[in-house]
């Protein structure tokens, strides 16, 4: 396993910007300060293809995405990558505390995910992070089956939790969605009114891709780009076509960028444009 090691101070230098503060927080009370945060190849892949574990970060890089962990109250991944991955999603930076470790959140619309076999409970167990949280659409669910989920605000799987979100809502109007949909807004609502301050959506590619369309609801982007290229057939990072006036247009644009080179990696931070 890598070593995570402390970063240097010019690199948290660096970072300061595009870190949850103060006045991130206030800036938007209704909701955690979100900061996109993945590792790309130089074709824009985060992994090799669908469902496989994939190491673009070198040291620094994954020293640098625990350095981020430790900085936010929470880390939010999706249900594919909670499956294709089997991630820990705790923070092993130097230091770190289980009062500090961030808290796990898997957007599982329809509890496809195997909470109780996973490694992240099994980390919670250990006292080598915090409980999961797994995120789950209430118009999926009878009541029944939400009574056996969740009795008297205990999961049925100890050391994790679920956590049932209106779906089948788009705060949108002219949009129609689908029951196992949940708006962000409506997401993102819920977990700040659970205390939730600063959150990093870590992926995969379907919250990434949707995510960089949403600039109202996204603080901070930190990309890690790898030198290398995954080839063709890989999981891809490139947002839905946009079209304004009957001509494409950039799908989305950063704005405020910054660049460093960390190890063989260049990390990029930047702000969507609204
Ligand atoms: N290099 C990197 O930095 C990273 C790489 N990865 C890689 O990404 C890949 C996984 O990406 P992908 O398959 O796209 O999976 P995701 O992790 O993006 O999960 C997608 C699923 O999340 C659920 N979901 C997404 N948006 C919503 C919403 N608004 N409301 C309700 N549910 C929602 C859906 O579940 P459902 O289908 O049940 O409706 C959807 O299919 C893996 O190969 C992984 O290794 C992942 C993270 C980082
Ligand atoms: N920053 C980064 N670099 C990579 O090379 C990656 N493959 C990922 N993946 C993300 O990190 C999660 C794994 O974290 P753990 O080390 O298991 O805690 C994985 O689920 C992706 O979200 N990230």
């Amino acid at each position: 396993m890598t070593e995570i090691s402390e970063l240097p101070d010019a690199a948290k230098d660096f970072l300061l910007p595009y870190l949850p503060s103060r006045d991130t927080i206030l800036a938007a009370p209704n909701r955690p300060h979100i900061t996109l945060t993945y590792a790309c190849s130089l074709d824009s892949m985060i992994s090799l293809a669908p469902g496989v574990r994939t190491t673009l970060s070198g040291p620094e890089t994954k020293s640098m995405t625990h350095y981020l962990r430790l900085k936010h109250d929470a880390i939010l991944v999706g249900v594919g990558t909670a499956i294709a991955d089997d991630p820990s999603l705790n923070c092993r930076y130097p230091g770190v505390s289980r009062d500090t470790q961030p808290r796990p959140f898997i957007l599982d619309p329809s509890a496809r995910w195997n909470v109780a076999d996973s490694k992240v409970r099994r980390l919670a167990s250990e006292r080598e992070g915090k409980s999961p949280s797994v995120i789950h659409s209430d118009a999926l669910f009878s009541e029944e089956q939400l009574d056996a989920m969740t009795s008297e605000g205990e999961s049925d799987v100890p050391n994790a939790e679920r956590v049932f979100v209106r779906g089948g809502h788009s705060t949108d109007s002219s949009v129609t969605v689908q029951p196992r949909h949940i708006d962000w807004l409506d997401l993102l609502r819920v977990l700040k009114r659970r205390g939730v301050n600063s959150m990093m959506i870590e992926g995969g590619a379907t919250i990434i891709n949707d995510l960089l369309q949403h600039p109202d609801l996204v603080d901070s982007v930190i990309i890690t780009i790898a030198p290398t290229w995954l080839g063709q057939g890989g999981v891809t990072i490139s947002p839905s076509p946009q079209v304004k006036n009957g001509e494409r247009v950039n799908a989305a644009n950063l704005h405020q960028t910054s660049w460093r080179q960390f190890g063989s990696d260049a990390v990029l931070c930047g702000r969507l444009t609204r």
